[in-house]
């Protein structure tokens, strides 16, 4: 049973729903029940996609190759790749961005940054995003000063959330960043997310109001449960008109929660809160990538043990 999870895993690694299909199809006369098991828990949501990965490297190397192609793909078809990160594991995890062949092949002139979220902290306090985006990312590839359009670190968290929004909208009405045709949203091009213990993405939290913001680009927060308290963040719906989204998780302690964002059984009224559940992009992708510790309660539970109760 175990085998045939992993090998439906290594199916949707190669980004396939249909040959995942067809996998699962030709395990049916093996296991015609695990088959059904399978599908019925992680039945795709449209357009969307799991990655799973036996280490890191084998991640890094693959979300390099992943948001290469997205930021081929944007500036073909708009000549911009507007691109939103956030904190956790991505950057390091972007690094082979930074290698051979990427540093020289892809269009970097044509790159602007933003963060998805980012800690109300000064730009070289410890904590803050940005510090380890330029040391691990910026520093390391030609992409021009001008277009990275990080939170003002002067003001007020309440401020900076305002001038963020304000700024984004000045870059919507000339289309740096595209517009969702579904509502007046930007339509970034690539979110890159990363989820916590808990099932936050960006600074949005569980059971936090912030969470049901429906007019707001940007918003802050001045009670997060992990520190530092004060962050500013982008909404649900910023981040579902996205074009692409990609949800990263390493390690054991995102296992639970990671299994309730994905799995069709965490449906019904005992459903804990999970943020990461609520990433459901209205017209793009979502893509997520899995260690093999995070996602070892999807395996679990196709190994034939009971769904934990988170
Ligand atoms: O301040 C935060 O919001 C957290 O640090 C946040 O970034 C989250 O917990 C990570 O995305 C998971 O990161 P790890 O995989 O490193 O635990």
């Amino acid at each position: 049973m175990h085998t045939s999870f992993v090998r439906f895993c290594r199916v949707f690694q190669k980004g396939r729903w249909e040959r995942a299909v067809a996998g699962a199809n030709a395990n049916r006369r093996a296991n015609r029940t695990m088959e059904r098991e399978i599908v019925a828990s992680y039945e795709p949501k449209r357009n969307s996609e799991i990655r799973m990965f036996e280490s890191s490297d084998e991640m890094a190397t693959d979300l390099a190759e992943y948001i290469s192609q997205v930021s081929e793909i944007s500036v073909k078809e708009r000549g911009y790749f507007a691109i939103a990160l956030s904190g956790g594991p991505l950057i390091s995890l972007m690094r082979k961005l930074c290698e051979a062949p990427y540093n020289k092949t892809l269009d970097w002139s044509k790159w602007y940054i933003f963060w998805a979220d980012e800690r109300a902290v000064a730009k070289n306090h410890v904590d803050s995003y940005y510090k380890s985006t330029k040391e691990g990312f910026l520093s390391k590839v030609p992409i021009l000063n001008g277009h990275v359009y990080s939170i003002n670190d002067n003001v007020m968290v309440e401020d900076a959330a305002t001038d963020y929004e304000f700024v984004i909208r000045q870059l919507v009405k000339i289309r740096t960043v595209g517009v969702s045709e579904s509502n007046d949203c930007p339509k970034f091009d690539l979110i890159l997310l990363s989820i916590g213990s808990d099932g936050h993405v960006a600074s949005l939290f569980p059971n936090h109001p912030a969470l049901e913001l429906k007019d707001d680009w940007v918003t802050y927060i001045t009670d997060s449960p992990v520190p530092p308290p004060e962050r500013i963040t982008f909404t649900f719906p910023v981040i579902n008109s996205a074009s692409n989204i990609a949800v990263v998780a390493t390690g054991e302690d995102k296992a639970k929660a990671v299994d309730f964002a994905i799995s069709d059984g965490a449906e019904g009224p005992d459903a804990p809160s999970i943020p990461a559940r609520m990433v459901k992009p209205t017209d793009g992708k979502l893509v997520w990538f899995l260690d093999k510790a995070s996602a070892s309660f999807l395996e679990a539970k196709n190994d034939g043990y009971e769904h934990t109760k988170y």
